[in-house]
């Protein structure tokens, strides 16, 4: 299990986060969730082993970070949020070397990962494109099978043919009662793949729980373009320019509205997520 515990830490005079508590439990996936500046990553280094808290408690498998990393170090994945590897090794050096650390790495799980995600082992890290030094990242993480994977924003930067690959392979992962912490940014990402998530806001978790209570929040906007306005869809709230709508629909009524708006007439529909600014920005005001 993976505990935090009203963790607190400042950057001398500037606040990292002032009350962080959360679990995580085998087999479950928790989306930390935060706009830019919300404390995921001082959360996470505090996790790591790299920084010292203040105040409050981090263990994992019962053992207090940031002091007794090294019990757990083998046990462990990470993404950081900005990779950096070594720069001048081909990818292939790279993985002998991970394979004289761990020592029991599965080859043919190695391998896997390597032609999923299209890893070119011939290349040296420093020659890889952002997205490419992202998935070799990916691959460190996971190769070893770690019980706990603390991931920092793992998908920015992967295009989105390599980001559902990459879920598929957390997926994996979680089967095998990983127990996972993903920090992101982006809501629809975190419902779509996580168990339970923490909302981070200011260095404090403002909202928590089950992914179903993310959806009753989360709002989409539907772009309808040169609608002829329909009687049925005043109960939705709009706003509007000539004839291009902005509808905010929620999860919940979604499949409803899509029906009513299949009786009128347009020329074309955009469905997009609501920005996590927004979101929080509502939350405050409730
Ligand atoms: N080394 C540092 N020195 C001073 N302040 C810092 C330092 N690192 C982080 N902070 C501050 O701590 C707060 C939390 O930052 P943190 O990087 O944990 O947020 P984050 O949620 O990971 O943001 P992002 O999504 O932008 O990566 C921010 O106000 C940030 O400015």
């Amino acid at each position: 299990m993976i505990v935090v515990q009203n963790l607190k830490k400042y950057y001398g005079k500037n606040v990292g986060i002032e009350d962080v508590s959360l679990e995580v439990k085998e087999g479950e996936i928790l989306g930390l969730i935060g706009p830019n500046g919300a404390g995921k990553t001082t959360t996470i280094r505090i996790l790591m082993g790299f920084l010292s808290p203040d105040a409050g408690k981090a263990l994992i498998s019962g053992k207090s970070m940031p002091k007794e990393i090294d019990f757990v170090k083998k046990n462990l994945g990470y993404i950081p949020g900005e990779v950096n590897f070594y720069g001048d090794m081909k990818i292939k050096e790279f993985l002998k070397f991970n394979r004289a650390f761990y020592k029991k790495i599965d080859l043919k799980y190695e391998r896997y990962i390597v032609e999923t995600l299209g890893i070119d082992l011939n290349k040296k890290f420093k020659e890889l494109s952002l997205g490419n030094k992202k998935k070799v990242a990916i691959l460190q993480a996971l190769v070893h099978k770690p019980k706990y994977l603390i991931l920092d924003e793992p998908t920015s930067g992967l295009d989105p043919i390599i980001q559902q690959k990459f879920y598929k392979l957390l997926d994996k992962h979680k089967k095998n009662r990983a127990v996972i912490l993903f920090s992101s940014h982006i809501l629809s990402e975190v419902e779509k793949l996580c168990d339970k998530f923490a909302m981070i806001k200011d260095g404090k978790i403002i909202m928590s729980g089950e992914i179903s209570k993310l959806r009753d929040i989360s709002i989409k906007q539907v772009h309808i373009y040169g609608l002829n306005f329909c009687n049925s869809l005043e109960k939705y709230p709009y706003k509007k320019e000539d004839m291009d709508y902005i509808f905010e629909i929620k999860q919940s009524q979604m499949k409803e509205f899509l029906k009513e708006i299949l009786n009128c007439e347009f020329k074309d529909i955009e469905i997009k997520n609501q920005a996590l600014e927004d979101i929080f920005l509502k939350m405050y005001r409730w």
